[in-house]
């Protein structure tokens, strides 16, 4: 991507003229019946279905990017001393870290100034060549207990992400996931714009076309995103509805401030994402949240046992913060069932409950990283931050 060059390419036709916001205002409309209401959260003549709650409508009007347009130089100049940071979460993904690094790498050196200042991959125990991999394509690399090594560590994503704040020092960290599928490097600048340009948001989610499997390029290369479409979007309707117009909400890209992340716990597994949406709501309202059309993802599907246990960790994170109970005792485990040899047997998950408290709040830190190397590894203190 170069300096003058527009971070993605307009879906849906060019920009309005004179609008405010790059791609302009988004609009609430009711795509089956194609009736349009410009986020007035009221019911056209021919929508069928309850209104849209009007302060979700509102927000989705004018804190949906449709059509993200900055370019890198804008961003660059509107970033001022601020530091950006992107991070990795991987476990093993040889197959794709490389490419996803080697993609982004341009940012940190762009003619027009560094949009990226570094690029972390945080290992989560890969057995493959991951950390190889992105090593050799010019990411810094730390394995989990590089960082805080004294800390025990728990499996999952949510501690990868957790130490990853140990790992990094930008004001902006941004999170994209390994395991992307001919990813394009547009999508950092896409997630920065809302928090490089705008005051209010703290938290700004990716959302995009979800081909499940090969791409056709057409709507029927759709039908990914199935634990959102079936168990989130849901969940989210009945105990956070105000969140109704986020699109992707358990998506793996979206970028945040350090002040928010670094003050935030931390859920395990694969509930840190809803539980990072959903605590950013929960502190700064609708105006703190942004969302970016990204175009198109693709990665790595998972098969469905592999999404119930995932469905699990979302599930877990989602009641302890937005449940009518949260933080019931005696929900960690989940049964799933496998046939071998022609019996049906039950298989055991735990289900992980304990959050990593805020960063920010951890105290006595490691007075030396591995290699006897000051503090965090020797990066930024966020205890101090
Ligand atoms: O223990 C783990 C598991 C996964 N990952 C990495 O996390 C990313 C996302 O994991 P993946 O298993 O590919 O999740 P998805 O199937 O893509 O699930 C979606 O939904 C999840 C639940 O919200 C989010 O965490 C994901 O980011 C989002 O893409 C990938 O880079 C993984 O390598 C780890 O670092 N450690
Ligand atoms: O985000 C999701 O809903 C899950 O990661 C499943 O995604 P997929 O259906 O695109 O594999």
């Amino acid at each position: 991507m170069h300096c003058g060059e527009r971070s993605r390419p307009a879906p849906g036709g060019p920009p309005v003229p004179g609008e405010r916001r790059p791609g302009g205002p988004a609009r609430w409309g009711c795509v089956e019946h194609g009736c349009r209401t410009a986020g007035t959260g009221q019911r056209t003549p021919n929508a069928r279905g309850p209104p849209v709650r009007p302060e979700t409508a509102r927000w989705f009007a004018c804190r949906t990017w449709q059509q993200p347009t900055w370019s890198v130089a804008e961003l660059v100049s509107a970033k001022r001393a601020r530091s950006v940071s992107v991070v990795l979460p991987a476990l093993n993904e040889a197959a794709t870290v490389g490419g996803i690094v080697t993609a982004i790498r341009p940012l940190t050196t762009s003619a027009c100034g560094r949009l990226v200042d570094e690029i972390v991959v945080m290992d989560s125990g890969s057995t493959d060549r991951t950390c190889a991999a992105a090593a050799e394509a010019g990411a810094r690399v730390f394995r989990r207990d590089d960082v805080l090594p004294t800390v025990d560590v728990r499996p999952g994503k949510g501690e990868v992400l957790w130490r990853s704040l140990a790992a990094t020092t930008g004001d902006v960290v941004v999170f994209i996931d390994a395991d992307l599928i001919g990813f394009e490097a547009d999508f950092v600048p896409a997630l920065l714009g809302p928090l490089l340009t705008e005051a209010d948001p703290m938290l700004v989610k990716g959302f995009y076309r979800r081909p499940l499997g090969p791409d056709t390029g057409t709507a029927d290369g759709d039908g990914g995103g199935r634990v959102t479409e079936i168990l989130v979007r849901p969940l989210l309707a009945q105990l956070r509805p105000e969140l109704g117009g986020v699109i992707q909400p358990i998506g793996g890209e979206y970028a945040a401030r350090r002040e928010f992340l670094a003050s935030a716990s931390f859920a395990p597994g694969y509930g840190v994402d809803i539980g990072l949406l959903l605590d950013a709501h929960e502190r700064y309202g609708l105006p703190g949240l942004a969302q970016v059309n990204l175009g198109a993802r693709r990665h790595r599907n998972r098969d469905l046992p592999e999404l119930g246990v995932m469905s699990g960790h979302v599930l877990s994170a989602v009641l302890d913060r937005a449940g009518p109970e949260p933080g019931t005792d005696g929900a960690d485990s989940l049964t799933q069932f496998v046939q071998v040899g022609g019996e049906w047997l039950p298989r055991e998950h735990r289900v992980p409950r304990a959050d990593r408290p805020p960063m920010r709040a951890l105290r006595n830190p490691s007075p030396a990283g591995r290699g006897g190397e000051p503090g965090w590894a020797g990066q930024h203190d966020p205890a101090t931050s």
